[in-house]
Formats: structure tokens, sequence, C-alpha cells
């Protein structure tokens, strides 16, 4: 399935994903009503093809979680809170594999691959098979990421700049296009349950520095892909409290 955008207002969108951005909703409703289910253990979402695949992205899968509470750990100490800090909460949040593909474009400079977006996850872990992923600094300059054979990009996601008051901010990203080869990327979203609502740590809110954010819950941010167009709006947006 190739998606190709209609909107005029903003390059073309050409690429596509197991869980496309703008399908990711619907995606995400089925995820969670089969995740939700009481035999979610028993029901197999893995495609059946090729044979080797649930096996290489399960270890993969498993990894990626691994790696996900060792970084938190670390982001949990370098905020001078304890290491275990949402440990349990972490343990049992959710991870989605996004397999995104991106083929190559006859006219990549009116095109994109994905538009700009933070992620909604705590971080998200991601492997890329060639350049194209964009970063935007903090003068608002599109940084391109370079391609490494091998290498893991970890992005800060909402639920971390809501967590740490702001002291780590997500990162804006998107994805350009180019006319040579099919690009394919692994995002692993690695996210609190469901229904937690994050906040930020009491640890970090005194009087100099006011919780500058309110609580959400991963199903608050799924209430509002479902209504809002996140490419006008970031979530994280609707939860500060001050505009900083
Ligand atoms: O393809 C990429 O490099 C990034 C994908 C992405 O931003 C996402 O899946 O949220
Ligand atoms: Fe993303």
């Amino acid at each position: 399935m190739l998606m190709v955008s209609d909107d005029v207002r903003t390059p073309v969108r050409y690429g596509t994903s197991i869980n496309h951005a703008t399908d990711r909703v619907h995606y995400w409703r089925d995820f969670i009503k089969h995740y939700s289910h009481p035999l979610s253990k028993w029901i197999d979402l893995w495609p059946s093809n090729p044979p080797c695949y649930k096996e290489s992205v399960g270890k993969y899968a498993e990894a990626t979680h691994v790696l996900h509470n060792q970084l938190m750990e670390a982001i949990s100490e370098s905020l001078g809170l304890e290491k275990r800090y949402l440990q349990e909460e972490i343990e049992e949040g959710s991870q989605v594999m996004a397999v995104n593909c991106y083929p190559a474009c006859p006219e990549p400079e009116i095109a994109l691959g994905m538009p700009p977006h933070s992620d909604f996850s705590s971080l998200t872990i991601l492997l890329q098979s060639s350049q194209g992923l964009q970063i935007k600094d903090r003068n608002n300059n599109w940084i391109c990421v370079p391609y490494i054979e091998g290498a893991l990009i970890v992005q800060l996601g909402d639920q971390v700049e809501v967590m740490s008051n702001g002291i780590y901010k997500s990162v804006v990203h998107r994805v350009t296009v180019n006319k040579e080869v099919n690009r394919i990327s692994f995002a692993s979203l690695h996210s609190l349950p469901m229904n937690k609502k994050i906040s930020p740590a009491p640890k970090l809110v005194n009087e100099d520095k006011q919780a500058a954010y309110g609580d959400f819950s991963f199903n608050d941010f799924l209430e509002y892909i479902s209504r809002n167009d996140l490419t006008k709006q970031r979530f994280i947006e609707t939860v500060k409290k001050n505009k900083f």
C-alpha cells in the first residue's frame, strides 16, 4: 500500500508504514482492543510472512524493551530521581513497533516521507536503513541524522518531556525521501500504560519551578489524535500550562 497525501498545503507524503501516522489512531485502537482483551497473551498479531519475521523482530523487540528500561533508569538518575522511578509503570507499559517504508521518489523536493511531529512515547528507539530522518534544532533548523550502519537512534518523546518538567524536550522530527533508494525504518515506540496519568515528577516541581505541564495519559493522546490534525498542533502544546 502506497499512501500519497493529496494535502496541497504541505509537500505530499510519500511512504507507508504498518501503522502509518494518519492511520495510527485506527491501528492503535485495534491494537488496544486486542491488548486489553483478557486473552491478549494468546492473540497473535504478528504477520506470518516471511516466516522468520516473527522470530527476528520478536527478538529485536525484546532487546529494545530491555534497552528502553536501561535508558529510562539513566534518564531518571540524570534528573536526580530514583533510578527506578516509574519502573513498575515502565514494565507494564506498551511497545509499538512501527515499520515504515519510504519508496524512492521521483520528485523528492515536493514530498516528505513523514511530516514534522514529536512522538507521544517515553522514548523511541529507531533503526534506519539509510539517511532520511531530520530533527529540528533549537534554532528551528532541520538537521540530518547521519546514517551509521547498525546504529540505534534514541528519540525523546512527549512523556519524558512532561515527566522531566521540561528539562528534557521531546524531539520534533520529519522524514525526507530521495530519488535513489527505498528506505525502511523500524521505530520502537515505548510508552507508559494506557491509563497512567503522566505528570512532572514531584521532585522536579518547587517554588522556583512550577509544574509546566498538566497530566495526560496515552488514552488522552489517542483521543486527541482521533479529533485533531497533529501536523497543525502538537499534542504536547495542549498540556503545557504556560507557553514557553
Ligand atoms: O522513519 C523514520 O526515520 C522516523 C519514523 C518516525 O518518526 C515514526 O515512526 O514516528
Ligand atoms: Fe516519529
